[in-house]
């Protein structure tokens, strides 16, 4: 419940009324302290806070002051006996701006041309260590962008101009990641780890110079000051297998950031998707952890009531720009002054998001609330609270002895380590997947199940479909191998593609490397499984029974596989949509086969340019190496030799070879080394589509 005198007040102007916004806002009004201190849970917030009478306020009416936490640590000497040097964080007249198309793709005439869009306008604040703010502002009012501007995330869309200072020294790019820890909206983690165990994982990748022991003893006094240390066994959990609560997620992301010690924690909407109660003590859990000298800003929608007690610094935005930014008392002073006073019982949030929202359902309402929201944005701006706020980011500018910027830890481990963690970490998180390993090994199995049960027996007589059924058994072995291994990838790897686009903005590592871990992990998967496939499918339907042929049989069906998965890794790096990755993967694969094989058209026969472009297929290679391995010194029987001596044309397999493909036996280790090289070639090719995808990704 809020303080009665806090909203005892009546709205005047609760719509489009015009506003009469005073010029400068200085007058202290009867106000109200709430002396915070350091209680977790959200049951013990009503008696966190007390109201406390404010010695300089005069006259009849009993004044309040709000106790900031950065003053109850002055207040109370245990607190301040711990404090480091404070840190501090100057945002100075950021704006972004892009240029967008006016119309859809469809509606050409719009669509040439162009307008420029400003997402923030000239945003400038400034908080210390020791202190929360929380960015409120309705749907779109650019509460995301702002966070990515401060944390260097922003995308190279639009143009960014202004200033960050940490310790009043202009931040350099580079300094951007290695400053600020910053948590996403969702929470990307791995579904089968503990707690514990992606905790250790992400410590191991950012603090690897530690001991083991020193990462442990890490961990664990992360997961204290988190409150998960009674989960940290429990496994994450995904959407079709129950794990830890959403709030304990979000408290995971929080503590994968906490590892590196951060001095300035950004987190965007960490309580969205949370039932109140959990969002509040999200919240007050963010406020427990400013209060140990960190500074952290959140944006947040539709707080409770009771969180406003919790912020040092509230600020509002609408159509990107700062409507208001001051403490929480100057918030209601300030408001109450341009003439819109929070009414009994209302969410003063709810209210003062309301007031400066801009209502777009039609253009009369548009107007007006537009009207007011820059009046109200004007009456702050030329308010004591806003020359303050410019005078503090002067001020920390200005000292001749900054302070250092307070880097997080990173005691950065090499390349090699770096992947052995992230080779751990998936092979730890697949072999947990009981599903997923099943699907793996069994996919190319079933297939073969398909084949065998079509084909069942191959004849040795011409006349009974010799030749044709060995052909059709090579082309389906070879044609649908990628799709299985296409799949596998389209189903595992977004995951952790999303885990990568994060952690690899957080400085952890790069994203190719999340690409080699992966390629490693499936490798053993890939091979037992093209294994089991061949086994099956090459003696049940009798293939050339010679064991080198289905040693080679087997090694060449393990190529299309491997490159179906590596082909599409290589275009999940460049295309965000896996669907589109899916048929784009299809679409190469049927033009492989059909350049590529020769069964479609014979590759003497087809026009230069294919013959030319079939040598760039793995097909043609896989292609030719399976006839040999097959038709090579094989004879067939005719059973029509009496009836019809012409249908007994082909006496042998070394015809085919030599109709179809010319030389083709001399070529044959040249093919293994051709078709091999497939591997290599794919996996650089992924390091550069990921390395390409370092600029694709915006966050
Ligand atoms: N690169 C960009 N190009 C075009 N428009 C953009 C770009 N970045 C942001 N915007 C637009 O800027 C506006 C603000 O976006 P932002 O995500 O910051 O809002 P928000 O306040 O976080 O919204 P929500 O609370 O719904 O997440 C949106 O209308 C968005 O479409």
């Amino acid at each position: 419940m809020m303080p009665a005198s806090l909203v005892q007040c009546a709205l005047k102007h609760q719509t489009d009324t015009k506003v009469n916004c005073p010029g400068r806002l200085t007058e202290r009004p009867c106000g109200i302290t709430f002396t915070a201190v350091n209680e977790l849970t959200a049951d013990s917030m009503s008696r966190s806070y007390s109201m406390k009478p404010d010695k300089q306020g005069s006259g009849s009416c009993e004044s309040f002051r709000f106790l900031s936490m950065k003053g109850m640590a002055a207040e109370n000497p245990a607190c301040s006996a711990q404090s480091q040097p404070p840190c501090s964080l100057s945002v100075s007249g950021v704006s972004y701006t892009v240029s967008d198309r006016i119309g859809p793709w469809w509606d050409l005439k719009s669509y040439r041309k162009k307008w420029t869009r400003q997402i923030l306008n000239e945003v400038s604040f400034h908080v210390e260590s020791g202190q929360i703010m929380g960015i409120l502002g309705n749907s779109g009012s650019g509460k995301t962008t702002l966070l990515d501007a401060i944390a260097g995330r922003i995308g190279n869309t639009g143009t960014l101009t202004g200033e960050v200072y940490v310790n009043g020294t202009k931040l350099k790019q580079e300094q951007f990641q290695d400053c600020f820890s910053y948590v996403l909206q969702s929470d990307n983690l791995l579904s089968y780890l503990t707690v514990e165990e992606t905790l250790t994982f992400t410590a191991q990748l950012a603090l690897r110079q530690r001991s083991a022991m020193a990462i442990r003893k890490k961990v664990a006094a992360v997961m204290a000051e988190l409150s998960l240390s009674h989960v940290a066994c429990s496994v994450i959990g995904g959407r079709i297998f129950p794990g830890i609560s959403g709030g304990e997620r979000r408290r995971v992301s929080i503590a994968s950031q906490l590892l590196q010690d951060p001095k300035v924690l950004l987190l965007d909407e960490p309580t969205t998707g949370l039932d109140s109660m959990t969002a509040n003590q999200i919240v007050v859990l963010l406020a427990e952890l400013a209060r140990r000298d960190r500074i952290v800003i959140v944006t947040i929608h539709q707080p409770r009531s009771e969180l406003f007690r919790i912020f040092s610094t509230i600020a509002i935005m609408s159509r990107g720009e700062l409507v208001f930014c001051g403490q929480p008392e100057e918030m209601v002073d300030f408001f109450s002054r341009c003439g819109y006073e929070c009414p009994e019982y209302c969410n003063p949030f709810d209210i003062y998001v309301d007031l400066t929202s801009v209502d777009t359902r039609c253009s009369e309402r548009e107007a007006a609330t537009y009207r007011r929201m820059h009046e109200i944005t004007s009456a702050y701006q030329s308010s004591d609270i806003y020359q303050n706020m410019t005078w503090k980011i002067q001020e920390s500018c200005r000292h001749s002895n900054k302070p250092m910027i307070p880097f997080k830890n990173k005691e950065s481990p090499n390349c090699l380590s770096k992947l052995g963690v992230l080779l751990r970490r998936t092979v730890r998180n697949l072999s947990r997947d009981r599903m997923g390993i099943l699907m793996r090994l069994s996919q190319n199995l079933i297939f073969g199940l398909f084949v065998a049960f079509f084909v069942m027996k191959l004849d040795n007589d011409i006349t009974k479909g010799a030749v044709q059924d060995r052909i059709g058994v090579i082309y389906q072995s070879m044609g649908a191998s990628p799709y299985t291994g296409m799949l596998n990838a389209v189903a595992l790897f977004p995951a952790l593609r999303a885990i990568a686009d994060q952690e690899s903005k957080d400085g952890l590592y790069q994203k190719w490397q999340m690409f080699l871990a992966y390629i490693i992990h499936i490798l053993p998967f890939s091979i037992i499984s093209v294994f089991i496939f061949s086994s099956f499918l090459y003696w049940t339907v009798g293939m050339n029974p010679d064991p080198w042929r289905f040693l080679c049989f087997t090694a060449v069906i393990m190529v299309p596989h491997i490159v179906g998965e590596l082909l599409t890794l290589v275009l999940l790096g460049v295309v965000q949509d896996p669907n589109m990755v899916n048929s784009g993967m299809a679409l190469l694969n049927i033009a492989g086969i059909m350049v590529g094989s020769g069964f479609l058209r014979g590759t003497q026969q087809m026009p230069v340019v294919f013959q030319w472009l079939s040598y760039l297929t793995f097909q043609k290679y896989g292609c030719e190496l399976l006839i040999v391995t097959e038709f090579y010194g094989k004879n067939f029987t005719c059973s029509a030799a009496a009836s019809n001596p012409a249908a007994c044309f082909i006496k042998n397999g070394d015809t085919i070879i030599d109709q179809g493909y010319p030389g083709a036996p001399s070529r044959y280790t040249l093919d293994f080394l051709l078709l091999y090289t497939f591997l290599p070639l794919l996996v650089l090719l992924g390091v550069i589509s990921f390395k390409i995808r370092d600029h694709l990704v915006r966050r």
